[in-house]
């Protein structure tokens, strides 16, 4: 068999050229009639490649436009303007009967799983191979394939009453993958499971874009989904995306008030209620500087409170903190309250030494 154009071997790093993104939207909108005659508008705009291979997280508060985005995808909404692309096909323009071949290119999980409570484990990733077509035995060897692939061979006859979230999810992932899709779009995946279950669904997608080469397109309103499968990240806040790049880069510099206050929550970043209760955004005199302090990739264990108290005997005491892990990658982050005075020589250290800074008020 032939190599596909632009590729050498099958591994990324093998490519010769960059390769199309499987997924393309280009300056997408969507306006919905409202009720009351006034038209809604949930996308505006929207430019945004999902490279082949890759997981690509859009984010956004409820109502920011992630389920439409999704269905404009999937070819359930038709876009107002713009242009959806997906796997060289412009999904819009497709009749209905080349939009249902497109769509076994396209699998689909979503938060309540939609499995139909009348058939098994087994009989629910059957039914995308029988729409298909597929004969009876092929439909047999796939279905213990995509079991083993989900870890649930032994369900196999168990109807989804008898099944955890968690297990469901995993039936749900099995039968978008039965057509052997080139993009899994997920829709609130773990959004109904515990941190443990969505954990461990998060760790199968991860396993199955890397085995698989699976791209996978995920949108969510959790900050954990992302950080912990995501490559890349999309904010979307008001039918617009308002920041889009790398997740380390982006959850580590955020640069809009809506990612910043995806952020706010995460473990270190938070102020105590007692420091965020006397907060003020003038110095007063003899007040403490509240500072926050990034570190990031080499720098996140460095001791550096202790060479600014060493080097320049200015002490810092410690009101929040964590090291913790953003897509793979050690970040830090320090609260630290030093006295107003010495504001901007501990600034100039902190930010010599390769830290991000950021004076967040003053405490007397
Ligand atoms: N079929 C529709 N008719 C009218 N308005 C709609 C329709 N679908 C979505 N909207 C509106 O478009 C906006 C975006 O909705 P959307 O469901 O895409 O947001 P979301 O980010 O997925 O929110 P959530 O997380 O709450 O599901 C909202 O203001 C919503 O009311």
């Amino acid at each position: 068999m032939n190599a596909p154009l632009g590729y050498i071997g099958d591994k990324p790093s093998q490519r010769l050229i960059p390769v199309e993104p499987i997924v393309r939207l280009e300056k997408v909108s969507k306006t919905f009639p409202g009720r009351d005659g006034q038209p809604v508008t949930a996308l505006r705009e929207i430019d945004l490649a999902v490279p082949q291979g890759s997981i690509l997280g859009v984010i956004g508060r409820s109502g920011a436009g992630k389920s439409t985005l999704i269905r404009l995808v999937n070819g359930l909404e038709k876009p107002s303007s713009g242009k959806v692309i997906v796997d060289g096909a412009d999904i819009a323009a497709l009749p209905e009967a080349a939009l249902r071949h497109a769509r076994r290119s396209i699998g689909m999980i979503f938060q309540h799983f939609n499995l139909l409570s009348s058939r098994t484990a087994a009989q629910n990733i059957a039914l995308p191979l029988e729409v298909a077509g597929y004969d009876k035995a092929e439909i047999r060897a796939r279905v213990e394939e995509l079991l083993a692939l989900v870890g649930l061979s032994d369900k196999r006859n168990r109807y989804p009453s008898e099944l955890s979230g968690g297990q469901k999810q995993r039936v749900g992932i099995a039968r978008a993958l039965a057509t052997k899709p080139k993009v899994l779009l997920s829709d609130e995946a773990t959004s109904a499971l515990d941190p443990e279950t969505t954990r461990s669904i998060l760790d199968l997608l991860a396993r199955i874009n890397d085995e698989l080469g699976l791209t996978i397109l995920l949108i969510t309103h959790e900050m954990a989904v992302i950080r912990n499968i995501a490559r890349e990240v999309a904010v979307i806040e008001g039918g617009r995306i308002v920041e889009q790049g790398d997740v380390f880069e982006v959850f580590t510099r955020p640069q809009h008030e809506v990612t910043r206050s995806f952020l706010a929550d995460e473990s270190g970043r938070a102020l105590p209620p007692y420091v965020q209760s006397r907060l003020t955004p003038e110095a007063t005199p003899g007040s403490q500087a509240v500072i926050r302090i990034g570190f990031r990739g080499p720098h996140a264990t460095d001791p550096v409170l202790a060479r600014l108290a060493r080097d320049l005997a200015i002490e810092a005491n410690i009101l929040s903190g964590s090291v913790d892990e953003i897509a793979g990658r050690p970040f830090g982050t320090l609260v630290v309250g030093v006295p107003e005075a010495s504001v901007s020589t501990t600034l100039d250290f902190l930010n010599k030494h390769g830290l991000d800074t950021e004076v967040l008020g003053y405490v007397a």
